[in-house]
């Protein structure tokens, strides 16, 4: 009986189509999906690249392309196009069997033949080679095709071998970029591995068996159960990330199960938040209660929504509780009485007051309260004295700390006078109060902002063993003040940890610009090792982003309308559109300068259709086709008030300066297609020279 399968190569083009050619294309695709695929025409196409695709009539314009592979009774949906597109496309592709790992794969046989003459008119008269270092066999263990190699053999340069790379199957461009640059054959193949579908290699692999190829690569190609299935896939075109997990996000997310703690990082748009959404449902399948958890109130919203998305299923929905950490923590605080939280109003006073006399500002106070005092939630004096000060820049002797002590005990006894306190505080409280765990699994998007009193608290949701944590973050999207140790709060993910390097959202244009502006240091990661951004990159290409300068704010406005405009006119939708800014007061010139525009614009988060603009804060897990980052002066970037002084802590200094560099990377790695940076007078010191 005939089984219908869906290449993900198909979702975009499809949801590209008008709803009437939809319909057509769900209705001839629907009697696949019910096994009666009796009666229909699929087309061969003479001198095909490869024999086993045909073409299937939608209606008199449209043409569905289609992989019916010799053995398994298996007919993969591979594009829709019009007649001409259509046939084109059928004729140039060539699927084979990666005979390395077994996954399926296909390449433009076409235009890498076409390729061909200009490669070898490139390789004239030199006689090195990009990968002549490397042997014919070990090209072949790596999956190299052999039909391929003498094409390979002409690469002199790496930007060619760049050129192929929308051209070749991915496991193949990652074995030669590897190689190109420098790796040897045992690095080539861990790279490559990285493509494999589960944690073990395929045995033999047959290279004309097409649909066990399929079957082991279920990141491109989804078989689908029956027309229920089609509808709900096709239903949503544009997330196909429900479907198609990369072959690492799928290892990471439908691993049967993990001793302790895991962890995975990864660079902006690498699939992250995607792996925790496919984690959770995958725990509470199996009949696990599931806490997921973020930083803030929106982050927490976006999750929800996806989750709706992902899980149909209204009882394993039931046990998937998405809550912020703040939102937890005043859940749990409350059942023993009603928290009232500090206003920034009176703890900017009540810092001033106890700092008075005392050689230390009242800002140093603070962090020193939020940094060391509660993240280690100590009690007493003696405790502070006898503390490590991990993370601060400035020794204290035993003087000093009995001084920042009586500063801090001045404050906290101000804030109970007042009948108020801060997340920090309740969340040791909360932790405290926990008499059992909720859960089985806690589940930790953007980790890198949770603060160690809170991860405290998650710790004590959830009782220790086999799948308790699953943490979730990127230490190079840091943007708030906590710095934490997991190891220090008893939390070990050594031997546990995966890191996700494929962009998934923004262009490798807009990567390649964005990451410098984090500088040079590696960031620190959550289990005390330095994470870097090694390999993070994206298949996607587009435009360069645009950087502008104004004489002025005002000037730089009316650019930002008229780039805004220019978006518009292009077709893109106003709410596609983001523009992201350091300060609040600037958002709110910019809503205006643009509704003065005759510009719909809003607030982030906003439900109305209109352009969003918001902090750079605010932009924390959003995406836009376009992002405006405006205002990326001198002034504003570092902002002054948000820097330690370094005479005062150099430590803290520096991590300040950090946080305002990962705040413009933030921002600027919302955006999809296009990013427009602007700003009046001087530019930032963290904007490329
Ligand atoms: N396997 C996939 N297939 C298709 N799209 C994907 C896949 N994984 C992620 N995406 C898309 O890539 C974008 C970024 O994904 P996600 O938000 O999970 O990344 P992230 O690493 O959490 O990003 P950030 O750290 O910037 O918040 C989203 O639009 C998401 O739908």
């Amino acid at each position: 009986m005939a089984q219908l399968a869906i290449a993900n190569s198909f979702m975009p083009q499809y949801a590209k189509l008008e709803p009437s050619v939809r319909r057509s294309v769900e209705a001839a695709f629907a009697k696949f999906a019910a096994h009666t695929e009796a009666g229909l025409h699929l087309e061969k196409i003479t001198g095909a690249k490869d024999p086993r695709i045909r073409t299937i009539r939608i209606d008199r314009f449209w043409r569905g392309v289609v992989l019916a592979p010799e053995r398994g009774d298996v007919y993969c949906l591979l594009a829709v196009l019009g007649h001409d597109d259509a046939i084109a496309y059928a004729a140039s592709r060539r699927f084979s069997v990666n005979q390395a790992i077994g996954v399926l794969e296909v390449r433009d046989q076409v235009a890498l033949d076409q390729m061909s003459p200009a490669l070898e008119k490139a390789a004239e008269g030199t006689v090195f080679r990009l990968l002549g270092h490397v042997f014919d066999k070990d090209l072949i263990r790596l999956g190299i095709d052999e039909e391929l190699i003498p094409l390979v053999r002409l690469l002199t340069t790496e930007a060619h071998l760049q050129a192929l790379e929308k051209l070749l199957p991915e496991p193949q461009y990652i074995a030669l970029l590897a190689l190109a640059t420098g790796q040897n054959v045992q690095q080539a193949w861990a790279e490559v591995a990285q493509c494999l579908p589960a944690e073990e290699e395929p045995g033999p692999v047959d290279p004309d068996d097409l649909v066990t190829a399929m079957r082991r690569t279920p990141g491109e190609v989804a078989f689908v159960s029956g027309p229920e299935e089609l509808a709900d896939i096709l239903a949503h075109p544009f997330d196909t990330w429900r479907i198609f997990l990369h072959p690492v996000q799928r290892r990471v997310a439908l691993r049967p199960s993990y001793s302790g703690p895991a962890q995975v990082t990864g660079g902006a748009g690498t699939g992250k938040t995607v792996t925790a959404l496919h984690r959770a449902r995958f725990l509470a399948e199996k009949g696990g209660r599931v806490l997921l958890t973020t930083f803030t109130k929106n982050l927490a919203q976006a999750l929800e929504r996806q989750l709706g998305l992902l899980v149909d299923d209204e009882e394993v929905k039931s046990r998937i509780h998405v809550q912020n950490v703040d939102a937890i923590t005043y859940s749990v605080v409350g059942r023993h009485h009603r928290p009232n939280i500090a206003g920034p109003d009176l703890l900017d006073s009540l810092w001033a007051d106890a700092a008075a006399g005392t050689p230390f500002s009242p800002s140093f106070l603070s962090r020193e309260w939020e940094q060391i005092v509660l993240a280690q939630d100590l009690q007493s004096e003696d405790d502070y004295l006898a503390c490590t000060r991990t993370g601060r820049g400035v020794p204290l002797g035993r003087a000093q700390r009995s001084v920042v002590w009586r500063a801090v005990r001045e404050v906290t006894g101000g804030l109970a006078a007042a009948g108020k306190s801060t997340f920090p505080q309740l969340a040791n409280e909360a932790a405290d109060l926990v008499e059992e765990p909720g859960y089985d699994h806690v589940i930790v998007d953007e980790a890198q902002d949770i603060h160690p009193a809170q991860w405290r608290l998650l710790r004590r949701m959830v009782a220790e063993g086999p799948d308790d944590l699953f943490i979730v973050g990127d230490p190079h999207q840091r943007i708030y003040d906590s710095h934490v140790s997991l190891s220090s709060l008893g939390i070990n993910v050594r031997g546990r940890s995966t890191k996700l390097r494929l962009n998934y959202r923004t262009t490798q244009e807009i990567l390649s610009w964005s990451v410098p502006l984090l500088g040079a240091a590696p960031a620190q990661g959550l289990d005390d090792s330095a994470d870097t951004l090694d390999g993070y990159r994206s298949p996607i290409h587009g435009r360069r982003p645009l950087v502008r300068r104004f004489a002025d704010p005002d000037e730089e406005l009316d650019g930002l309308a008229a780039q805004v405009r220019e978006w518009l006119d292009e077709g893109v939708e106003p709410s596609a559109i983001g523009v992201a800014t350091r300060y609040n007061y600037v958002v709110r010139k910019i809503v205006e300068r643009l509704k003065r525009a005759g510009i719909a614009a809003y607030h982030v988060p906003s439900k109305s259709a209109g352009v969003q603009a918001g902090t750079m804060h605010k932009m924390k897990g959003l995406e836009f086709r376009c992002v405006a980052v405006v205002g990326a002066d001198g002034n504003a970037l570092p902002s002054a008030r948000a820097i330690t002084p370094e005479d005062e802590d150099p430590k803290a200094h520096a991590q300040d300066v950090q946080k305002e560099r990962c705040l413009l990377f933030v921002a600027c790695t919302r955006a999809r297609d296009n990013l427009y940076v602007s700003y009046a007078a001087s530019p930032s010191p963290f904007l490329p020279a």
